[in-house]
């Protein structure tokens, strides 16, 4: 098997408290495995311990306990960030700069100049649709904005694996739409995505495995699909149905001696009739 992007192994994590001897079990005897190429979603409700795991595979926080690496190398080692790109929680920028700028001076930190981040920076600028804006100030940007300027500064020394913390937390249905939509593509690319979310139906739209923790601790882990197919039963999806085949398919089921759970007409998502809605008066 190929190295996976990501092996998190035995990672534990305890955070001291302030004047007190007992310490705060951030993460618990953590393992998780990434696959290249793969979107893996990272949940769990508000203190799971999503972002202290984030933060331990980026040596921002050191571990406990546990081993973390990136394409098969020990995350504590700084070469090993040279294939990532890292989109905090609430990423900051300096307002002043404009979002040409901005990318600019990221690219810069990863020692890039020249033409070639000249067209670097438009290259991203477009893909994540700010040409527009490129020469406005980033202290006006939207919240939806501002992500992806930070996903285009996670973008600019073309990274393999890219590391998305909370990235449509705040941003309406438009521009969280947009950022998946980015992911999509991302991984379209080759690249690997590790991202945390408690947006449930987002992350059921972009990944492909799942881990969900709560309190430090990995309570399910998996591929999607396997997650979420319900085992045992099978959906029909039928157009044009003509009167009277309802019944038939009742009499054809019960014969069989399977059992009709439920007939029921097919729904949109409201995130759905929201985009339609919002697209059409766009136009
Ligand atoms: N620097 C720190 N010092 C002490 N405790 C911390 C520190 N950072 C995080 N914690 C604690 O560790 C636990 C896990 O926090 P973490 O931020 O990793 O969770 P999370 O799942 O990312 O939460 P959220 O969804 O709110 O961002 C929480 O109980 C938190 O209070």
């Amino acid at each position: 098997m190929s190295t996976p992007a990501v092996r998190i192994t035995g990672l534990t994590k305890l955070y001291p408290v302030h004047l007190r001897r007992q310490k705060v079990v951030a993460v618990k005897d953590l393992n998780l495995d990434v696959p290249e190429g793969q979107v893996y979603g990272l949940l769990g409700p508000n203190g799971s311990g999503k972002s202290t795991t984030l933060k331990i595979l980026l040596g921002l926080v050191t571990a406990t306990h546990g081993k973390t690496e990136i394409f098969g190398e020990d995350s504590r080692d700084y070469h090993s960030h040279r294939d990532v790109g890292f989109l905090p929680e609430n990423p900051y920028f300096y307002k002043f700069l404009t979002a040409e700028e901005t990318i600019r001076f990221y690219g810069k930190i990863c020692g890039l100049g020249g033409k070639a981040l000249t067209s670097k920076i438009g290259e991203l600028l477009e893909l994540v649709g700010l040409e527009d804006a490129r020469h406005r100030r980033v202290g006006g940007f939207s919240k939806g904005m501002l992500q992806r300027i930070g996903l285009a500064q996670a973008l600019v020394q073309d990274p393999r694996l890219l590391v998305l913390d909370e990235p449509t937390a705040g941003v309406d249905p438009l521009g969280s739409r947009q950022i998946r939509d980015l992911i999509l593509e991302m991984k379209r690319r080759g690249k690997t995505v590790l991202l945390t979310s408690h947006l449930l139906e987002q992350v059921q739209e972009v990944c492909d495995r799942v881990g969900i923790m709560s309190r430090g601790v990995m309570l399910r882990e998996g591929s999607l699909t396997d997650l979420i197919t319900v085992g045992g039963q099978t959906e029909y999806l039928v157009e044009n149905a003509p009167d009277g085949l309802q019944d038939k398919i009742a009499r054809l089921v019960a014969e069989s001696g399977a059992k009709l759970v439920e007939t029921r007409k097919p729904q949109r998502t409201l995130e759905k009739v929201f985009l339609e809605a919002i697209e059409n008066a766009q136009k």
